[in-house]
């Protein structure tokens, strides 16, 4: 499913190699923790599956793709089916939890009817679905992860990929988080979480690849976290003692037992956590996915056309701190109601020198094509990479 082959990544002006000479392969349906002390490269690792970035040497496949094969044009195709969360969850402040999670199908030119089905039914299961018309000012930072993950997930990416998603919550939600990804993972998707918080790594017993100087020290089919690299600390307040609730304690009934909409069974099946009879679906509760829809106002959804769009596009440059793109062809100024806002530092950076600089702001988020226009009518633009 992913696959590194002889990875050397060294960025400009730097002696040592962030990555040096890395071979791994996930395979479909595994849970991975990428763990190591700071600037070991594990962040690295996920820009390169995500294409943000190039290897200096080697090569990389992801679902079958030798990502040097894929055109620039072609990155926004191959990225639909990896979902990203970030630590610091990146949400739109000025959108509604629903308008959060449907803008990344908006963008992708879903239809509105398979926006006003998909969102509830992720909002759902992540556990969100009563709190569908708040903002994220309005939510807990568990609730905004959550988020996050809802729109990470919302079009069924067979890829999850988490740098340091509960690096931002206390344990209990932590664990909550832990437990969402530990479902999603359950219903097929491959899920590769990059991870300093201990207690968890130690809890879910999953694979465990450990980096250190940009070398792959540790690979462990069922690990902990602690190695002498990487010692636990368990007294004072460091952050491994963050994570010291445990999973099993987390209040299962805030998590809905469902399931990714079109689950996929993993051809390699993860080894068996400790924790699964907790994720485990009950008689009572069915591997399914509602058919109701969340009521929300149907103009609330509409594929943001114009400067509309383009608002929202300065929100998540102003969130995400990406820059904005330029707008040659907008004769409006671009707002600047947001442009006061703090810009987050992006826990993975997208670097540029890949991408042309005319793209709009979906283009470089991945979310669409360059030149490509919006497909309101239908789904044809939407799926596996072509
Ligand atoms: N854009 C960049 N330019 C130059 N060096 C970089 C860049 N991004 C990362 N590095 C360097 O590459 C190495 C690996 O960084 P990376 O962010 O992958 O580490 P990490 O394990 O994710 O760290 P952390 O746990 O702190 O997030 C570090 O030495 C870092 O300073």
């Amino acid at each position: 499913m992913i696959r590194f082959d002889h990875i050397t990544k060294k960025y400009p002006g730097t002696n040592r190699p962030a990555l040096d000479d890395i071979d791994v392969e996930v395979l479909r349906g595994e849970f991975v923790f990428l763990v190591g002390a700071s600037g070991s490269g594990k962040s690295t690792c996920l820009r390169l599956v995500l294409k943000e970035d190039r290897p200096t040497s080697g090569s990389i496949h992801v679902l079958g793709q030798d990502l040097r094969s894929i055109s620039n044009r072609k990155v926004p195709y191959f990225r639909r089916n990896l979902g990203v969360v970030f630590q610091d969850f990146r949400l739109l402040p000025n959108k509604t939890v629903f308008d959060n999670v449907a803008f990344s199908l908006q963008v992708i030119g879903k239809s509105r009817g398979f926006i006003q089905e998909a969102v509830p039914d992720t909002l759902k299961m992540v556990g969100l679905a009563e709190k569908a018309q708040r903002f994220p000012h309005e939510l807990s930072g568990g609730e905004q992860q959550r988020v996050a993950i809802a729109r990470a997930i919302v079009n069924k990416p067979q890829v999850l990929l988490a740098d340091e998603p509960t690096g931002n919550l206390d344990p209990t939600t932590s664990a909550g988080i832990m437990a969402l990804l530990e479902r999603i993972n359950a219903g097929g998707t491959t899920v590769i979480m990059a991870t300093h918080e201990a207690g968890i790594v130690d809890q879910m017993q999953r694979r465990v690849i450990e980096l250190a100087s940009g070398k792959i020290v540790r690979d462990e089919r069922q690990g902990g976290y602690a190695t002498a690299a990487i010692p636990t600390i368990t007294e004072g307040a460091g952050t491994h003692r963050r994570a010291s609730v445990p999973v099993t304690q987390m209040p299962v009934t805030q998590m809905p037992v469902t399931q990714l909409p079109a689950a996929r069974t993993p051809v390699v099946p993860a080894p068996a956590p400790r924790l699964a009879s907790v994720f485990a679906p009950t008689p009572s509760e069915p591997l399914t996915f509602p058919s109701a829809p969340v009521a929300v106002p149907a103009t609330r959804h509409e594929p943001a056309p114009g400067r509309a769009g383009r608002e929202q596009a300065a929100v998540i440059a102003a969130d995400t701190g990406m820059p904005l793109p330029p707008l040659e062809a907008d004769p409006e100024p671009a707002p600047s109601a947001e442009s006061g806002r703090p810009m987050a530092r992006p826990a993975l950076p997208v670097t540029q020198h890949d991408v042309p600089e005319q793209l709009t702001l979906a283009e470089k988020l991945g979310l669409r094509s360059p030149g490509e226009k919006t497909d309101q009518s239908g789904e044809q633009n939407v799926g596996p990479t072509r």
